[in-house]
């Protein structure tokens, strides 16, 4: 038998630390810790070790869902006859059982379903991937808790995208999820089972998730409305992140001011996630958006004596014709469908027509956003590898431990797009490490460039998509097949 290595012993079982282990430690930075030193970094972190293993132990803390009086009822996996789109991942119904209460608040008898990356405690969270399946959360997401307490009735959870990482509805394990209007096209995604069932009249209402058009994208290709809204004024507590600073949730809906409706139920800080930075209202402070929008009464009186002042940071009493910018560099997309470009433009004489002030400006950053968000999109691996982050926020480590360790197996189950993430942000820890730091920088730039745009004009115009819907790859099509829809472009390969 060799010789056991020195180093402390596991005493209750710990994982013991030998030579090997520091040095294979340090080699993952390509150091050696000296020869002369080993004996006291073995002991410094044994001492490491101890702490976290201490803290593992532990119960982690999330906040605890009220399910006496918001009991789950009649969580059912779906039947395929049931689903002919693959739009639900899970039916259950959730509602206040004080119903007297609940009818007089602002979202009694809507239907709502969450995009299946919401936890809903005890209700499975698949994620759009069968990587793990067992995942029930412990906890509630903030909006889930605030549409509970606003009287509304959770119907279920929509499909998403594999780990919402997708633009094109062929990616969850659940199956492709068809377009309303053609099931041989894509619904868009990652909110895909969302659009689906609102533009389908399943749902009254749903909360979507956007990192790089999740909820913009189904909402366009589905007809129906979705908002991203601003980072920040929905909690993201209780979401599966996919990029710390990319994560919105929002309402996605049939009309504006139903969404408007689910926006004020689930806006405000949650003192929980402290993405809501300086201004973010408290929740009794949330402007009254249907209200706000029912005062302009018309679409005309809306554009031509302008958005109630309260709404804009206008002097009261201001009745300036409501301005509007159609970006320039949002239709100069390359490869653009000439039909996205007659319907924006033909929205643009509209808005004239009822009386809006209609001008062009350009933010010539525009067109390279894209480019930089694909290079910070690349840190979505560290979600997908577990990793900390520095924000203070609750962190759902059950996700964490369902995803880690990865394996062959997993790896293999994966579809390209996360596939890809994981290999692409091992690649930038490698080669380039500064360049996460460097995006952010640069959006920050570009930000004040759209920023001074909108100090001239209310709105910006622009498609969400330079594309219609596509007709859905296979899923067992190449990778490159799969990109190349995804992108519009058949000789490149160009986001995430
Ligand atoms: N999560 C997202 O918003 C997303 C959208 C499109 C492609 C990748 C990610």
């Amino acid at each position: 038998m060799a010789t056991a290595e020195p180093g402390l012993q596991a005493g209750d079982g710990l994982p013991t630390i030998t030579r090997d282990v520091l040095q294979n430690t340090a080699a993952k930075i390509g150091i050696r810790v000296s020869e002369h030193l080993e004996e006291e970094f073995i002991e410094t972190l044994a001492a490491a070790r101890d702490a976290m293993e201490k803290v593992l132990q532990m119960d982690d803390f999330y906040p605890i869902p009220d399910t006496n009086r918001y009991p789950r009822i009649d969580i059912q996996a779906v039947s395929p006859d049931e689903n002919p789109m693959n739009a639900w991942a899970t039916k259950v119904t959730v509602k206040d059982i004080q119903p007297d209460e609940a009818s007089l608040k602002i979202l009694a008898g809507k239907r709502i379903v969450i995009k299946d990356n919401v936890c809903l405690a005890g209700v499975p969270c698949y994620l759009g991937t069968d990587v793990f399946s067992d995942w029930l959360p412990k906890t509630d997401a903030t909006v889930v808790t605030r549409i509970l307490e606003a009287g509304g009735t959770l119907i279920g959870k929509a499909t998403c995208e594999s780990f919402s990482a997708f633009g094109i509805s062929n990616t969850s394990f659940l199956g492709p999820i068809g377009n309303p209007y053609d099931k041989t096209r894509s619904a868009g995604g990652s909110s895909s089972g969302c659009g689906v069932l609102i533009a389908l009249g399943e749902a009254d209402l749903a909360i979507g998730g956007d990192q790089g058009g999740s909820i913009r994208l189904p909402a366009a290709h589905c007809g129906i409305v979705g908002l991203k809204p601003t980072f920040g004024l929905v909690p993201y507590t209780g979401i599966v992140s996919n990029e710390i600073s990319h994560d919105h949730t929002g309402p996605m809906s049939v009309d504006v001011l139903s969404n408007a409706l689910l926006l004020r139920a689930i806006a405000g800080v949650d003192g929980i996630d402290d993405r809501q930075i300086a201004g973010t209202p408290f929740p009794a402070q949330v402007p009254d958006y249907p209200t706000l929008l029912t005062a302009a009464r018309t679409a005309r009186s809306l554009l031509s004596i302008g958005i109630p002042s309260n709404a804009t940071g206008r002097e009261p009493g201001s009745t300036r014709k409501m301005r509007v910018g159609i970006l320039k560099e949002g239709l100069e997309i390359e490869h653009m469908d000439p039909h996205v470009r007659d319907t924006v433009e033909t929205a643009a004489r509209k808005f004239k027509e009822l009386g809006a002030e209609v001008v062009e400006v350009s933010v010539p950053g525009h067109i390279q956003a894209s480019l930089i968000g694909r290079v910070q999109r690349v840190s979505q691996s560290n979600n997908l590898l577990g990793r900390a982050n520095g924000t203070r926020q609750l962190y759902l480590t059950e996700f964490i431990e369902k995803v880690l360790p990865w394996t062959q197996e997993k790896f293999d189950k994966l579809f390209c797009n996360s596939a890809n993430i994981l290999i692409s942000g091992l690649y930038a820890d490698e080669h380039y490490p500064q360049l996460y730091g460097k995006t952010q920088n640069l959006f920050r730039k570009l930000r004040q460039e759209y920023d001074a745009v909108l100090a001239d004009v209310d709105v910006l115009v622009m498609p969400t998509t330079p594309w219609v819907a596509k007709v859905m790859q296979p899923r067992n099509a190449s990778i490159r097949d799969h990109y190349k829809d995804y992108n519009g472009l058949a000789e490149s390969i160009q986001w995430n």
